[in-house]
């Protein structure tokens, strides 16, 4: 089969490798539809990733889906012929947190496209089926592989308790931005504001429903959420990584309201007034990765709630998984996919 690795910093080859055998827990999928996440983009510039390096020839890619074309003796949930989404992470479900349904904090889960595991930027995925999702008919595998970001948009909007009517400020118009934003408006969400650096971004948010969108290099976002919204947002959701936008997703709550941070900032200080944090009682969260959001992703999906498909800006075959990394890094594009036939 064809598989696009990774081999150094910068340099991705298009390998043959031998095709997986699904074990007896496991099926194999076809895989058709492979997402191109910034954590990708880290990998493949940089080969590293805080402590983590890449050693080892590694294939990228963890948002996927295809179909089932083979099952493992023990199979009983999932057919061949199914059109699935592949959850990235298997967790030990031995641990307090998998114990406890927290699986997303198991230590030893074993996730796509680190180092030791695999990614789906290849043609055939041996995997658990526990950790395959079938997918309805009217749910694309095209749109079937953004369960991943939609979960951690879900896992965000879960951590922060939106509640019917609330005003939501998202920072980052990215692809966990936009979808964490269709989330927000799912669960209710009266009031959406967005804040970017990039004009094509804040009018694609607009454009996607966005009540209010800000840039971030014209505006003081606290002020303008006040000015719009009273007191402050009952929750901010922060999706850049970027300190000065996890200032203002620290500074934009009401009293008594909630900031989730999404964005990773490694390496990265942020100064934080804890006096201002303190004194209006803000809850500060962090959300990592998802737990239990698969299904939730492919209703809403269904239903027609999210609109993953949107996202995406540039589609290309994984021969041409160079090209689509370098597009992906344009500032205007939202979201990169591989498609594999
Ligand atoms: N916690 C998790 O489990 C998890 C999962 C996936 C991604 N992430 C992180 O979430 C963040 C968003 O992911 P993404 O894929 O959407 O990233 P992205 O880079 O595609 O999007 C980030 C957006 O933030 C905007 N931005 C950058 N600096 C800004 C600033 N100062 N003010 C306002 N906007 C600014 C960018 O223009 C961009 O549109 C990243 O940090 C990523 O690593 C976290
Ligand atoms: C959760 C996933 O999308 C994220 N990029 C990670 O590697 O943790």
């Amino acid at each position: 089969m064809k598989a696009a690795t990774l081999v150094d910093a910068g340099t991705m080859e298009v390998r043959t490798r031998e095709q997986p055998e699904p074990g007896p827990s496991e099926v194999l999928v076809e895989v058709r539809n492979v997402g191109i996440c910034g954590s990708d983009v880290h990998w493949y510039d940089h080969g590293r990733m805080g402590d983590r390096t890449v050693d080892e020839p590694l294939v990228l890619g963890h948002e996927s889906a295809g179909r089932v074309v083979e099952t493992g003796r023990d199979v009983v949930d999932v057919a061949v012929g199914d059109a699935v989404a592949i959850e990235p992470g298997i967790p030990c479900e031995q641990c307090d947190y998998c114990r406890s349904g927290r699986y997303n904090l198991c230590p030893d889960v074993a996730f796509m496209a680190t180092p030791g595991t695999d990614g789906a930027f290849r043609e055939y995925v041996a995997w658990p089926a526990d950790y395959v999702h079938t997918l309805p008919p009217s749910v694309s595998t095209r749109e079937g592989a953004l369960c991943e970001p939609v979960s951690v948009g879900i896992q965000a909007v879960r951590r922060a308790d939106v509640e019917v009517g609330d005003t939501v400020l998202v920072t980052g118009a990215g692809p966990i931005g936009l979808l964490a934003m269709d989330v927000a408006r799912a669960a209710g969400a009266a009031n959406i504001a967005v804040v970017d650096i990039i004009p094509a971004k804040l009018e694609r948010a607009a454009d996607r429903g966005a009540d209010l969108a800000i840039d971030n290099r014209e505006a003081d976002v606290a002020a303008a959420v006040r000015d719009e919204f009273g007191a402050g947002v009952d929750v901010a959701i922060e999706a850049t990584g970027s300190p000065p936008a996890i200032e203002s997703a620290l500074e934009a709550p009401r009293p008594d309201g909630t900031a989730v941070l999404v964005g990773l900032a490694p390496n990265e200080t942020v100064p934080v007034d804890t006096f201002e944090l303190v004194r209006r009682q803000v809850d500060v969260r962090g959300s990592y990765r998802f737990a239990n959001t698969y299904s939730t992703a492919i209703s809403l999906l269904e239903a027609g709630r999210i609109d993953a498909a949107g996202t995406i800006d540039v589609e290309l075959p994984i021969d041409r998984i160079g090209d689509a990394f370098e597009r992906a890094k344009e500032p205007d594009v939202v979201k990169g996919m591989i498609t594999m036939d």
